[in-house]
């Protein structure tokens, strides 16, 4: 099952993101990079990071009009990237032109509310406050445009996957039973989201920033 975790490499620092992703690379799937490590490395860093020999998730959660993400994608085509994320909220125009123009073996995946977020952080951006309605509306808008799935929390991705029985589904906030939530807010237990029916689970912190990654990743394996 260690295949199924993405280990989430969230630091601006090359040398130490591949130093955690080589000393994990038994016990997991793929290595997640995100906006973080983009910024600081760029395509180099991404080049460097294929080196381990794992798969790469992209997680730029690209969110603008829908020419300037065709476009980005289309800069990150020679990476090909085996997972890139956009958020569903850019819509259904911009989820279409970010399919199109992605390499054919990149699933593209649609944000729909984040792990961060609660019910009251909905109503302050003057939304009804239950997360499973959001997440349901953009998941429909995501299967209609023709991406390859979605990224919810593991509360909402059986409901979600009961609407799209064949999509790809990514879920973060992903925390052992005794673990930190930090500011994740809609969390689940490893074995907790893939029985719910999660695609891959994508874990950050309570991997890297345990003493040991290595041991920590194991332990996390062993629970699947
Ligand atoms: O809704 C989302 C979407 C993406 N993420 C990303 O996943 C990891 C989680 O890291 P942890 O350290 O395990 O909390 C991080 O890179 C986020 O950018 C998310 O958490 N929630």
């Amino acid at each position: 099952m260690s295949g199924r975790i993405y280990v989430a490499l969230d630091t601006p620092e090359l040398d130490k993101a591949k130093a955690i992703a080589t000393r994990v690379r038994n016990h997991v799937g793929g290595i997640k990079l995100g906006l973080e490590f983009f910024v600081a490395n760029g395509r180099h860093g991404v080049h460097e990071m294929a080196e381990v020999g794992l798969p790469i998730f992209l997680d730029l959660k690209f969110h603008d009009i829908p020419n300037t993400v065709a476009k980005a994608v289309q800069a990150i085509r020679p990476l090909n990237p085996a997972i890139l994320t956009v958020h569903a909220a850019g819509g259904r125009a911009m989820l279409e032109d970010a399919k199109a123009a992605a390499p054919t073996g990149t699933k593209v995946v649609a944000v729909t509310m984040l792990t961060s977020l609660d019910p009251s952080d909905l109503s302050a951006i003057g939304l009804k406050p239950d997360p499973h309605e959001q997440v349901l509306r953009l998941t429909e808008l995501a299967r209609e445009s023709g991406v390859d799935g979605i990224v919810c929390s593991g509360a909402e991705v059986a409901a979600a996957k009961a609407v799209w029985p064949h999509g790809f589904f990514v879920v973060p906030g992903v925390r052992p039973a005794d673990g930190h939530h930090g500011d994740q807010k809609r969390v689940v237990t490893p074995r907790g989201a893939l029985d719910a029916g999660a695609s891959i689970l994508v874990i950050g912190r309570p991997i890297t920033q345990a003493e040991d990654p290595d041991i920590a990743a194991r332990a996390i394996e062993a629970t699947l």
